[in-house]
């Protein structure tokens, strides 16, 4: 009680007395530590607001210790002021204790974090850092790049490979026939006339018999050439065997395909005859898609058409008769 009596007891001296009640002196003593107060009081507020805001601040703690810091720096300047009045020198004395100590704790705790501090990277290591960084993207994103067009380059060619017949560049069994199923389901949807021509090299295994298979492969692809020649942009042509070929027609009636038949086989007469290739010929049948048509009944009829022309001694073309 008798502690407690001495800490609250403010019967000492005043320093007023101390500077002999001088207007001058008090104005200047007091103005002084009032406007330290105030300045004291508003920096820690500063700080805390900045360690608030930034959640990324490095060491945000020691600028909490400076606020605590200057916070009894402050205390100890306001209890000056009143101990010119009153003598509470107790109170003053505990808040400059409590002052040397956050300030000795503070002080401490700067040079154990010093070392840190110094080795954060500056802002100019930072920029040159980020310059590097945006570099290697650069490249990244080129390589990127460059790993696209590779891929897309590859997708394209092995999309090639998968519907292309390697030896004569025209489709491949799989696509010809998924083209023919895609044209024959338009056909039926639009109501739109479909035709299609089965062809067959006469006598082709006597080319490779007597000139051997690559002249063969040679004949193979002279035909393939001359049958894309001669029909539309429009129209589809594929390998479907050794030596025979589809050809699709959309929107074309029997009568135009039978009359482009005529001239692809005229045409490869002419061609075989022009060339060093052997001569070789060309059967063909002809078939127009009806309402009941899948793609093997079709198939089936442009075939039956080429064997009654192969039937019919050859390099010649049938169709399917006219019901
Ligand atoms: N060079 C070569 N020959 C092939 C290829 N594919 C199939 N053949 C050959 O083509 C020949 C076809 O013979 P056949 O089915 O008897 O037909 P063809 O001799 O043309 O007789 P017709 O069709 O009745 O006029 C066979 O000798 C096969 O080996 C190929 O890619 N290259």
């Amino acid at each position: 009680m008798g502690l407690v009596n001495d800490f609250l007891n403010g019967d000492f001296m005043p320093h007023g007395h101390c500077l002999l009640w001088r207007t001058d002196l008090l104005i200047l003593h007091v103005g002084g530590d009032i406007l330290t107060f105030v300045a004291y009081m508003l920096i820690p507020i500063a700080l805390i607001r900045l360690v608030r805001a930034r959640d990324d601040l490095h060491f945000g703690w020691i600028f909490l210790m400076f606020a605590g810091f200057i916070f009894f720096c402050g205390a100890t300047h306001l209890l000056g002021v009143i101990n010119v009045w009153h003598g509470y020198y107790y109170i003053h004395g505990v808040v400059k204790s409590l002052t040397g100590l956050i300030s000795i704790t503070t002080a401490v705790l700067l040079w154990y974090m010093l070392p840190y501090a110094i080795n954060l990277p500056s802002k100019r290591q930072l920029q040159s850092k980020i310059i590097q960084l945006t570099e290697v993207e650069k490249q990244l994103a080129e390589s990127n790049l460059r790993l696209e067009v590779e891929v897309s380059k590859r997708t394209a060619q092995l999309e090639k490979m998968a519907t292309t017949d390697e030896l004569t560049g025209l489709f491949n069994r799989r696509e010809i026939l998924r083209l023919l199923a895609l044209e024959i389901s338009r056909s039926t949807r639009q109501q739109s006339t479909l035709s299609i021509m089965m062809l067959d090299l006469d006598d082709f295994k006597a080319i490779n018999d007597n000139y051997g298979h690559l002249t063969g492969d040679q004949t193979l692809k002279h035909a393939a050439e001359c049958f894309s020649r001669i029909v539309r942009k429009t129209d589809f042509i594929g390998r479907i065997g050794g030596e025979e070929f589809l050809i699709v027609l959309p929107d074309t009636p029997a009568t135009s395909a039978v009359a482009l038949a005529e001239r692809i086989r005229e045409a490869k007469q002419c061609a075989t005859e022009q060339s060093t290739i052997p001569a070789c010929t060309v059967s063909i049948g002809v078939a127009q898609c009806v309402a009941t048509d899948d793609q093997q009944s079709l198939i089936q009829r442009a075939d039956e058409c080429l064997y009654q022309a192969k039937a019919a001694g050859r390099n010649c073309v049938r169709q399917v008769a006219q019901q």
